[in-house]
């Protein structure tokens, strides 16, 4: 499997398949939060229907009072893993991208106090805006990349993937104990703090060091 990678990197696309996200996984996202730091990966999936790309609008659920923006760096998985060790990780990593984990804060305050389901709150249509595929070897170090999100052109997140609690080969090797990954799945690593509200007519824009950039209108539903 592993020696096949770069054979499948040079044709790779981004199909995206199923995505699962990593909660608290920043230093700054669990100072602020005033919780204790995470002893393993917390892990939940959201469903495909949840994709947009650019130019499509954020659209917010008429049954949510707010939603929150998150940035994070995505992770594509580019062939199948199952059990992976944390050193043969990232040899099954296909690509990256910039992607928001836009999050029903409503909702999972809620679900949170309660213990109950996060799908709701994550899993809504339009939640999980993606870049393009950035290709493996315009990233040297993916725990070295810069990413921020403005709303209306003022900067509200600013964070460095050097500040990952969980880095990429741990979450691939920790999920994968559990689940099978396949290629084109969607690792979502977590946000940096600063995760807010925003509102129908807001411009949501985000970036990953020089790798990519997006914007979205946001509209109601
Ligand atoms: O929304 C949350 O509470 C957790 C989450 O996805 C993150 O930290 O990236
Ligand atoms: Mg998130």
């Amino acid at each position: 499997m592993a020696c096949q990678r770069s054979q499948d990197a040079a044709n790779f696309v981004f199909e995206g398949k199923k995505i699962i996200g990593v909660a608290l996984n920043y230093m700054c996202a669990v100072n602020a939060r005033k919780v204790p730091v995470p002893k393993e990966p917390i892990v939940f999936l959201k469903p495909t229907t949840s994709y947009i790309r650019e130019g499509s609008p954020i659209v917010l659920p008429k049954v949510f009072t707010k939603v929150a923006y998150e940035v994070e760096l995505g992770v594509i998985i580019g062939s199948r893993c199952k059990n992976v060790s944390r050193e043969q990780a990232m040899q099954h990593v296909g690509g990256y991208c910039l992607a928001l984990d836009l999050t029903a804060q409503c909702n999972l305050t809620a679900a949170r106090a309660t213990g109950g389901s996060w799908t709701l709150g994550k899993g809504f249509d339009t939640s999980t805006p993606v870049s393009r595929l950035i290709p493996l070897d315009a990233v040297n170090d993916p725990h070295a990349l810069p990413l921020w999100l403005k709303v209306n052109g003022e900067v509200q997140q600013s964070g460095c993937t050097a500040d990952l609690v969980f880095k990429v080969p741990d979450i691939i090797a920790y999920v994968s104990k559990y689940m099978t990954l396949e290629p084109n799945d969607l690792i979502l690593t977590g946000t940096p703090h600063g995760s807010d509200a925003f509102k129908a007519g807001d411009v949501i824009e985000c970036g990953l060091a020089d790798l990519a950039t997006m914007k979205f209108n946001v509209c109601d539903e």
